[in-house]
């Protein structure tokens, strides 16, 4: 993927829901809409189901990239398919079938990512590398926005672009939690490809200013180049 522009992920999470319309306007210039859904069980937050997906949908041209943090991605990830989930990424630790939800991912057509938390090597992924459209890395423990990048992170990107490379797999690979412009560029040098970005995006007052400098760091990561 060295050619490939790097992809920013704003994650409404950290955006003002009361102006939800405005926030989107104002990430217009990012590729994806990163949308968390936390049940309340396999993550302590609760926050959104597959109306916020079909709303995004509908406002916009911003794919939405439906990160599951649920018990159950077996039995719901079909409400987010048929909500316009275009990307989907459920967790590898609480996956019963995960080739099945794959399967069933792809026949809607949406991409199909799995998600591991900090925790999680990424030796866990290797029987399903070669059917997955992406890998989400999360850098932080998943269910809040606004903590710090664990530094870990970014020897394990290292380690997954040694696997991908070992079973012939090319997967995107998305990095999500603490990620924003001061370690943008090295997160990207690390593997990545997608970069989610919540309050380093929604809490600044120049959200499409914020986004492009995601971008900047993105490509300086990616090229060497600022
Ligand atoms: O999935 C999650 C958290 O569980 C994320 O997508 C957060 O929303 C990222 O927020 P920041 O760390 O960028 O503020
Ligand atoms: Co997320």
């Amino acid at each position: 993927m060295e050619d490939a522009p790097v992809l920013i992920a704003p994650s409404l999470l950290s955006a003002d829901l009361l102006d939800l319309r405005s926030e989107l306007e104002a990430i217009e210039t990012a590729d994806w809409a990163h949308i968390d859904v936390m049940d309340g069980h396999y993550v302590p937050n609760l926050t959104f189901g597959p109306a916020m997906v079909a709303a995004v949908r509908r406002q916009g041209d911003l794919a939405a990239d439906v990160h599951l943090m649920v018990t159950n991605p077996d039995e719901c990830v079909g409400l987010y398919l048929d909500a316009g989930a275009d990307v989907v990424s459920f967790h590898m630790e609480a996956a019963r079938h995960p080739h099945r939800i794959v399967s069933q991912i792809h026949a809607a057509g949406a991409k199909a990512a799995v998600a591991l938390n900090p925790g999680t090597p990424v030796g866990a992924l290797e029987a399903l590398l070669g059917e997955l459209d992406m890998v989400l890395v999360m850098s932080v423990d998943p269910g809040f926005g606004g903590q710090s990048f664990i530094p870990s992170t970014l020897g394990k990107l290292r380690d997954l672009r040694r696997l991908c490379e070992r079973v012939g797999a090319a997967p995107l690979v998305e990095v999500d939690g603490g990620v924003g412009d001061v370690n943008a560029a090295d997160i990207v040098a690390a593997g990545a490809d997608v970069l989610v970005a919540g309050s380093s995006v929604f809490g600044r007052p120049d959200r499409a200013a914020a986004v492009e400098r995601l971008r900047r760091a993105g490509y300086l990561g990616r090229t060497g180049r600022a």
